[in-house]
């Protein structure tokens, strides 16, 4: 697979070259204040802010995606300063960062695979917060286009030929520190679907691409979750600009 013409000048030295196009990993992307401060405010949220999901809580910032279009909500500068530096840095072609999801992993907890899908530029920023997790990739159903999910919701996938399991479309796993940044681009976003296992414990195998560029962690350790805190940065390209709509036609 060719590498993309796009790549971040400022994360070149970051690029995890062995996963497919293109994953950036930037260990200690914040230092241990900024996560206690980032963590701070994350909890400071009203509990009206918070949604359950089996599995995990989020919360939404920035408004809705929407195939319409993104009824846009001022974000908090807290989060919005998260969004400049990686809007500065490029992280979406020019674009500036307009979304944040914040989801809380207790340990034993995960995300079921899925795909980001097409509410959003290709792109996804995660800083993760309190506790390492992996990230775990796999092949779609049939190898074809895509499962239909978006972060929001389970992973679902299309009618795909023979039975795959999960296990056989297993492809690698990434090691995410706290304090760590990881973007996806490119084929790592549109093809591959990622998703967390639900585990209170990771054993590190040599399916874990980054170990080398991770910093601290060999093949055989055993690491164990705390509850982890990750900030999904986006872009989404649709926005309403006006609520000129929202009464009865
Ligand atoms: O917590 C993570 O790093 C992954 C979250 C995720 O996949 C998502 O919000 O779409
Ligand atoms: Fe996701």
């Amino acid at each position: 697979m060719e590498r993309p013409d796009n790549i971040l000048k400022e994360f070149e030295a970051f690029v995890v070259a062995d996963a497919p196009p293109t994953v950036y990993y930037v260990p200690d992307f914040i230092s241990e204040d900024e996560e206690a401060y980032l963590l701070a405010q994350v909890y400071k949220s009203p509990i009206p802010k918070w949604t359950q999901l089996s599995g995990r809580r989020l919360q939404n910032w920035g408004g809705l995606p929407h195939p319409r279009g993104m009824l846009a909500e001022k974000m908090p500068g807290w989060l919005q300063t998260y969004c400049d530096r990686l809007s500065a840095l490029g992280a979406f072609s020019g674009n500036a960062a307009n979304h944040v999801l914040v989801n809380e992993y207790k340990p034993g907890e995960g995300i079921m695979p899925h795909v980001d899908g097409p509410l959003y530029h290709p792109t996804v920023t995660t800083v993760s917060l309190g506790s390492h997790t992996l990230l775990d990739f796999y092949r779609p159903l049939g190898g074809g286009g895509g499962a239909q999910a978006g972060p929001g919701g389970g992973g679902s996938d299309g009618d795909g030929g023979e039975p795959q399991t999960e296990e056989s479309r297993y492809q690698f796993s990434l090691l995410l520190r706290p304090r760590s940044l990881l973007v996806l681009q490119d084929h790592m976003y549109r093809s591959l679907l990622h998703g967390v296992q639900p585990r209170r414990q990771d054993t590190l195998t040599d399916r874990v691409v980054n170990l080398p560029c991770a910093g601290a962690g060999a093949v055989g350790d055993t690491l164990t979750r705390g509850t982890r805190v990750s900030l999904t940065i986006r872009h989404v390209p649709k926005v309403m600009k006006t609520k000129l709509f929202l009464g009865k036609k």
